[in-house]
């Protein structure tokens, strides 16, 4: 039997960087989690613990830094590409390099004052090849949304284990868990409005989301990602990983009481997990952008 190593990368997680940019008075704000994670010439270390072709994860960290103070932060996947193609250019060794970014919302409270927003946490991986092109995925967690009517969950399979009961009218609400590829990044390369996609995208889901009446979470996910790609021709693939979060009606009954979809326990586990994935049928290969 021979042993011989596998695919392997290393980096830096959990790069917490703020940027602060001023313009006079008015302060702007960029809060984000960075992680590096790069791959190359790395037999030799994992064989021998020769590190000649190691760029150390401090480096790396040193190097967002210094990124966010030299070209600022603007769109999170602009910074991402930035930092990946610097990597692979900058260091023979490092073929390879994954930039996964996290950036939290902060509203405006005044001049220099903000408000972390309770909302959903914008994301981004870039993949960048030395050899070939870049992907970019970009992506929104922790979105929460509900519709108080338009869902019905009927016509399932009853087995003996089977004590749910068909609804014609129930509460519908999720935590969106969205992530969706850019058809050709590497072409857009810096000229791209990822702000705009984000935004458009964003719209795309939550409108899907409330305005489809609802036969399953299933049906639901499958409208939201059809909604963007109908909406976004830069956008070839959506992935969604939407959890049910169950709202059971109480039963008021032993005090008298009917409830007439009024009064819900909302409960937090277990619950139903929906994912799919959504895409052009046409839609170029992925390589390793959701790796
Ligand atoms: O929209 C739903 N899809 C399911 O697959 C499912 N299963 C379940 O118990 N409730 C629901 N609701």
């Amino acid at each position: 039997m021979t042993v011989v190593l596998g695919p392997n990368r290393y980096g830096k997680a959990e790069i917490r960087v703020v940027r602060v940019t001023r313009d006079g008075d008015v302060h702007h704000l960029k809060d984000c989690n960075v992680g590096i994670s790069l791959s190359g010439d790395m037999t030799d270390v994992h064989l021998n613990g020769g590190n000649a072709a190691v760029l150390p994860t401090d480096s790396q960290k040193n190097t967002v830094y210094a990124f966010a103070k030299k070209y600022g932060i603007g769109q999170i996947e602009e910074f991402a590409l930035l930092l990946a193609r610097h990597f692979t250019g900058s260091q023979p060794t490092i073929h390879h390099a994954r930039v996964a970014v996290q950036e939290y919302s902060w509203e405006r409270q005044g001049p220099h004052s903000f408000v972390r927003s309770a909302t959903e946490t914008r994301t981004c991986v870039v993949h960048h090849d030395r050899d070939g092109g870049s992907t970019v995925v970009s992506g929104l967690q922790d979105l929460v949304l509900l519709n108080s009517t338009g869902s019905e969950f009927h016509g399932f399979i009853e087995d003996e284990y089977t004590t749910l009961r068909p609804a014609t009218d129930r509460v519908l609400a999720t935590t969106v868990n969205a992530r969706w590829r850019h058809t050709a990044a590497s072409d857009h390369a810096m000229s791209y409005d990822f702000g705009k996609s984000y935004e458009e995208v964003r719209r795309c889901l939550v409108e899907a989301f409330a305005g489809t009446h609802s036969l399953s979470l299933q049906q639901t996910l499958y409208a939201m990602g059809e909604r963007v790609l109908a909406a976004r021709e830069e956008i070839c693939e959506v992935r969604l990983a939407l959890p049910n979060k169950h709202h059971f009606l109480v039963d008021l009954a032993p005090f008298g009481l009917d409830n007439d979809n009024e009064v819900y326990f909302a409960a937090d586990r277990p619950y139903g997990l929906i994912e799919g994935t959504v895409l052009h049928d046409d839609a170029p290969a992925a390589g390793p952008a959701w790796d």
